[in-house]
């Protein structure tokens, strides 16, 4: 049976960057941001939850989510992040769910699923090892609002979301320094994939 690997990290603390050094191994990755872009789709069940309690004010003129307006509703507010989670999750869970086995069922030896809320969400069990993209705090925080151009606020309000990234280095079964060059994080995702005996 194949290995499941867990990948995860707190926000643009590199967890796409790995993804596709995994894809260059032609090892397939479950990606739970996209497909929680999917389930939110207007005519899907999670949108029309979303609209039913946040209201039409999160929606655009042509019907699709304000993902920066909603964006800013729940990373501001614990309760209604809370309720929007409880919305897309189960919906992105089952998919995640469907996509893995089917990987495994076609006989790849790993599959991995990116998930930036697997120790939040409690998703451990879905998984048969854990590894965590780190980088420091500061790097963290100047990469994000480069990516994202946003303020130092807006950047601060979506990472207090989220278990620090020391704390899910504590808990995971390996951890990625991603402070360095790229190059430097390849090397260490083959050295872990050699030491899980997934690359020979
Ligand atoms: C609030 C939304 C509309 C903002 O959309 P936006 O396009 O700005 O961000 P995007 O979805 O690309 O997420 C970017 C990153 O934010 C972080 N993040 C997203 N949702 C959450 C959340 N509920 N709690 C903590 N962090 C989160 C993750 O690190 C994610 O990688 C969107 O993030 C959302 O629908 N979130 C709820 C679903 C969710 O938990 N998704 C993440 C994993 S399934
Ligand atoms: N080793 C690196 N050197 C320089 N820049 C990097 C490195 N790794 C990632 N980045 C950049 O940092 C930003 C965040 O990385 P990435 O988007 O991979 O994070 P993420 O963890 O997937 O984010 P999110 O949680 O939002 O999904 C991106 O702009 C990316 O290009």
């Amino acid at each position: 049976m194949g290995v499941v690997i867990g990948l995860t990290g707190s926000i643009a603390t590199g967890k796409s960057t790995v993804s596709l050094m995994f894809d260059d191994y032609g090892i397939p990755v479950v990606d739970a941001d996209k497909l929680s872009r999917e389930v939110v789709k207007p005519g899907r069940d999670a949108y029309n939850q979303i609209v039913s309690v946040f209201g039409e004010g999160i929606l655009r003129e042509d019907h699709t989510l304000d993902r920066k307006a909603l964006g800013e509703i729940v990373f501001n507010n614990d309760e209604k992040r809370k309720q929007l989670n409880e919305i897309v999750h189960p919906a992105v869970r089952s998919e995640m769910v469907r996509e893995r086995d089917q990987y495994l069922m076609q006989g790849d030896k790993a599959v991995v699923l990116d998930i930036p809320l697997l120790f939040e969400s409690q998703l451990t069990d879905y998984v048969d090892k854990t590894l965590v993209v780190a980088v420091d705090e500061e790097v963290q925080l100047k990469r994000l609002m480069e990516r994202d151009g946003s303020t130092k606020e807006e950047a601060l309000s979506r990472i207090r979301s989220q278990i620090s990234i020391t704390e899910k280095s504590r808990m995971a079964d390996e951890v990625i320094d991603n402070n360095g060059s790229k190059k430097e994080t390849y090397d260490q995702l083959d050295a872990i994939l050699r030491k899980w005996e997934i690359l020979p």
